[in-house]
């Protein structure tokens, strides 16, 4: 067992508000959001780093799409942990490349880099560490999609209102790029 607090993320969580205390969280035990088929756990947040990184990871069913899009202020790790994630990335001279990532693969993905990912295995998970001069932005799952109580993926595929990506997006520095092209194979 570990200790439960009441933030303002959720009534019950582990991870403390508070900076500067020390914390543990067991396995899958973080705030945990839904987003598309995505389950997404945050274990760290801007609040405990003083806005320097954070830490969570994305569980995805096999097919699981996320499509083009960049964040101008952010840059991002994908450390691959279970299944095969391939990874389409491009830089800020328009070049694309694109990598099958799997157990202990590593990724690094530049802010203002145009990128997608598609989950190949049945519950791949990738580890994630995002953050850049605009600080992080890992409570973007929960405020597009939304917080989940259950461990698992979603039964249901979780697609916000219209109305969540006229806004949510920009908010956390998140940009998607309809109509983007992949050239790569
Ligand atoms: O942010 C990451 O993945 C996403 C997952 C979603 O369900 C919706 C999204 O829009 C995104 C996104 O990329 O914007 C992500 C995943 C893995 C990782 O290592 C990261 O650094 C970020």
């Amino acid at each position: 067992m570990t200790i439960e607090y009441a933030t303002r993320y959720r009534q019950a969580s582990h991870i403390p508000s508070e900076p500067g205390k020390p914390y543990f969280i067991e396995k899958g035990e973080g705030d945990r959001a839904h987003l598309f088929g995505d389950l997404i756990t945050i274990y760290a947040g801007g609040e405990q780093t003083e806005n320097t990184f954070n830490f969570f990871t994305v569980e995805g069913p096999k097919g699981d799409l996320i499509p083009a899009h960049l964040h101008p202020d952010t840059h991002e790790v994908f450390y691959v942990t279970q299944g095969a994630v391939r990874l389409f990335v491009e830089d800020t001279e328009g070049n694309q490349q694109e990598k099958l990532l799997t157990p202990g693969d590593f990724g690094f993905v530049p802010k203002n880099c145009p990128h997608a990912y598609r989950m190949e295995r049945y519950h791949s998970q990738v580890v994630g560490v995002a953050a850049g001069p605009g600080g992080t932005f890992e409570r973007f799952f929960e405020n597009l999609g939304a917080p989940a109580e259950q461990l698992g993926l979603p039964h249901q595929p979780v697609v916000p209102e219209p109305h969540k990506f006229a806004v949510v997006p920009e908010r956390y520095d998140v940009r998607f790029l309809p109509g983007h092209q992949w050239q790569t194979r």
